[in-house]
C-alpha cells in the first residue's frame, strides 16, 4: 500500500537534488498520481498502444519502470509468450515493483533489472519499448545515443513510446502552461511550499525538451513515424514506429 506523499511538506534546511530513493519509492504511486495530469489515462493509452504493437514471442521493455504500474496494467492485454522487462536504477523502486508484480509471475516471464539506461546495452527481441516520464531524467548528452540504441535493436514494426514533460518554445506560453500546471497541483492538495521545494529539487535533474526536440530526436534515431497521442499543457505522449 502506497502512503501519501509528504516529501516536500516540511521546510527543507539543506536542499538537495530530487532522487528516486527509498523515501520517494514508498510514496511514489500517490506522488505520480497527484503530480501528472491524467496519469491513469496516460497509463491506459500507453498500454493500449503497447498491446497494439507487441508481437508474440518478443519482449516489452519498460525503462524507468518505477513501481511496475505500467507492466502490471499491460499484463492482461498481452500474449503469454511476451516477456516483460522492467529496468530502473533505483533498487527501492524495483523492490516495490517486485511486490506489485509477484502475482503475475506465475503466468509470464517478468524480468526486473537494476541498471542505468545511460549505459545498458542493446535490448534483445524488443517489439515495444516504454519510457514513461523517464527520458526527461536522462542527461541530454546521452539521449540521442539511447534512442539510437533502442531503434537499432528493435524488431520491424516495433514502437518506442515516450511520455515527457515539455518546455514551450514561446516564453509566454511556457509560463502560462507552468502556471496552470501549478494550479493543477494545488487542486491535488499540494501546498505552495511543497510545490516550490519540489520545483527546486527537480531543477537540475528533470530537463524537459521542446516537442520539436523530442520529435527530431526520434526521427534522427531512425523512427519512420512519430506522432503525439496525448497532450495536456506541458505534458505529452509520443509514439514512434519503426518500419
Ligand atoms: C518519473 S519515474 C517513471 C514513472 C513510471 N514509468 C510510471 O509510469 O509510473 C522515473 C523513473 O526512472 C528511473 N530512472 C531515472 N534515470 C534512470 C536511469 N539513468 N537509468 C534507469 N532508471 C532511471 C527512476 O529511478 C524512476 O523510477
Ligand atoms: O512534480 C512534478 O513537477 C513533475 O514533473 C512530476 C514528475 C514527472 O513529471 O516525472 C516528477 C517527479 C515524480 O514525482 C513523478 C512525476
Amino acid at each position: 500500500m502506497t502512503r501519501t506523499d509528504q516529501i516536500f511538506a516540511d521546510p527543507i534546511t539543506r536542499p538537495h537534488d530530487f532522487a528516486f530513493d527509498g523515501k520517494v519509492a514508498g510514496v511514489f504511486d500517490d506522488m505520480v498520481g497527484r503530480s501528472v495530469p491524467y496519469y491513469d489515462e496516460i497509463q491506459r493509452m500507453t498500454c493500449e498502444l503497447a498491446a497494439d504493437f507487441a508481437q508474440p514471442g518478443s519482449a516489452v521493455y519498460d525503462l524507468g519502470c518505477s513501481t511496475g504500474t505500467t507492466l502490471l496494467q499491460l499484463h492482461p492485454r498481452l500474449d503469454p509468450s511476451i516477456r516483460l522487462v522492467g529496468i530502473d536504477n533505483s533498487q527501492a523502486m524495483l523492490d516495490q515493483a517486485a511486490e506489485k508484480l509477484a502475482p503475475i509471475r506465475a503466468q509470464r516471464e517478468v524480468d526486473l533489472r537494476l541498471a542505468d539506461i545511460e549505459s545498458t546495452g542493446p535490448l534483445p527481441q524488443a517489439s515495444v519499448v516504454l519510457m514513461v516520464l523517464t527520458l526527461q531524467f536522462v542527461r541530454p548528452l546521452h539521449r540521442d545515443r539511447i534512442a539510437r540504441r533502442i531503434f537499432d535493436g528493435m524488431q520491424k514494426n516495433g514502437v518506442l513510446i515516450i511520455v515527457e514533460k515539455l518546455l514551450s518554445a514561446d516564453s509566454t506560453l511556457n509560463r502560462l502552461f507552468i502556471d496552470h500546471y501549478y494550479d493543477y497541483k494545488r487542486r491535488q492538495g499540494y501546498s505552495e511550499l511543497e510545490i516550490s521545494q519540489k520545483r527546486e529539487a527537480l531543477e537540475n535533474v528533470l530537463i524537459p525538451y521542446r516537442m520539436e526536440e523530442n520529435v527530431a530526436l526520434l526521427k534522427d534515431a531512425g523512427f519512420a513515424h512519430v506522432e503525439d497521442f496525448f497532450r495536456w499543457y506541458n505534458f505529452s505522449g509520443i509514439v514512434a514506429v519503426k518500419k
